[in-house]
């Protein structure tokens, strides 16, 4: 793979790539596997990775070596977004990646994030080089049939892509698999799309040396060629380097459609309505180990307004500790050694669910 100047003082542009993607379709089993990649290409990676919850648990699937940011208790796409531009700037001078990828919440709407990134570009010398929405197939499969905000902000994640990942194949049909296909077609016509398990897919998409692709796709656009994919980084960029200019959503992209204009210095959560607002999430630490037995209980009697939900958990009855997965009512529980001081905590990502119910039944648990 070819890098360019890497020299630390060198004025080179350090690409970001922002895998999007809703909660749980794989956006870190995706990220797992292009640090990896990296690694072994002698690349050094960045990651940020922002979580809704007050804790990262997928942080705890990075090796310690691959400097990190962690960005909690929020979404960088509105409530921390100022925040981004920070530590992007922060990892940067501290670490000089030659890539930095940046994981947001499942919940993030994508052209705020695209924003968010884009304004960094003031602080920081990066360049936004690809957006890799990751879509789970069976749940756009079934949020299509029955609409709602959480499908209108799939769609969003979809039509901003600069690339398209299919995954969890594993678990559709070849019918449904077309009719999904149709789907994340008619709302990108121009991303590469592939289609995966676990997302293995061929890393040429995170080739370095394939940098000026975005940039390319944009002059496309410029030239009136297409109308999503791209154009939404490549507007943003625009906007990011005219901070008078008078930006218009008139695309379909981002969030629930309030075509407003607005500046860089207009991006207070209070004038915006996202397109997650309806997600919540509780964060619960547990006070110590709990019944595997009891706890898998709780888990299987979730509702289905939760559709999200991860923790690490230590086991009463196996003396070990797990972190636990579960999305859209399938469950994994891999049993690790924390890195560093970590609690044990489980945190449920879904749309109005009753928490205290919820909260109730853990502390039960630990009883
Ligand atoms: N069956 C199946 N499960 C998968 C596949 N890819 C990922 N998973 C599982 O789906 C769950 C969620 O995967 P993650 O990679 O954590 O998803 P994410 O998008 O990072 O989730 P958030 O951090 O909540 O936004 C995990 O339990 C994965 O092991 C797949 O192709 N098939």
């Amino acid at each position: 793979m070819a890098i360019e100047d890497t020299s630390v003082h060198s004025k080179r542009t350090i690409p970001v790539y922002l895998f999007a993607g809703f909660l749980g379709s794989g956006k870190t089993t995706l990220l797992s596997q292009v640090i990896d990649y990296y690694k072994a290409a002698g690349v050094k990676a960045a990651v940020i990775m922002n979580e809704l919850g007050e804790v990262n648990l997928d942080g705890q699937l990075v090796d310690e070596d691959v400097p990190m940011a962690e960005m909690l208790s929020g979404c960088i796409c509105c409530t921390i977004r100022g925040d981004l531009s920070l530590e992007v700037k922060q990892l940067i001078e501290e670490h000089q990646p030659d890539v930095v990828l940046i994981e947001s919440t499942g919940a993030a709407n994508p052209l705020e994030i695209i924003d968010a990134v884009t304004e960094t570009a003031i602080y920081a010398r990066i360049d936004l080089h690809k957006v890799v929405t990751v879509v789970d197939g069976p749940e756009l499969l079934a949020r299509s049939r029955r609409g709602g905000r959480t499908y209108k902000l799939m769609q969003d994640q979809i039509r901003c892509a600069t690339d398209l990942i299919i995954n969890k194949a594993d678990l559709i049909n070849p019918e449904e698999l077309v009719e999904i296909q149709q789907l994340v077609r008619e709302l990108n016509a121009y991303a590469p799309l592939t289609v995966t398990i676990r997302c293995v897919t061929d890393m040429a998409l995170f080739d370095l040396s394939q940098q000026a692709e975005l940039k390319q796709a944009q002059t496309v656009h410029e030239q009136g060629h297409h109308s999503c994919g791209t154009n939404c980084s490549h507007e943003e960029q625009n906007h990011l380097h005219n901070s008078e200019h008078d930006h218009r959503h008139g695309h379909d992209c981002g969030h629930d459609q309030h075509d407003h204009p607005h500046d860089a210095a207009d991006h207070s959560n209070a004038a915006h309505h996202h397109s997650h607002e309806h997600v919540m999430t509780l964060t619960h630490y547990l006070g110590g180990p709990v019944d595997s037995h009891a706890f898998e209980a709780v888990i299987a009697a979730l509702p289905q307004e939760i559709y999200r939900a991860k923790g690490i958990v230590t086991f009463a009855d196996t003396n070990s500790r797990f972190l636990f997965q579960y999305a859209y009512r399938e469950t994994e529980f891999t049993r690790i050694t924390p890195q560093g001081d970590v609690n044990d905590v489980v945190v449920f990502i879904g749309e109005h669910f009753a928490k205290d119910e919820l909260e109730q039944k853990l502390l039960q648990l630990e009883q």
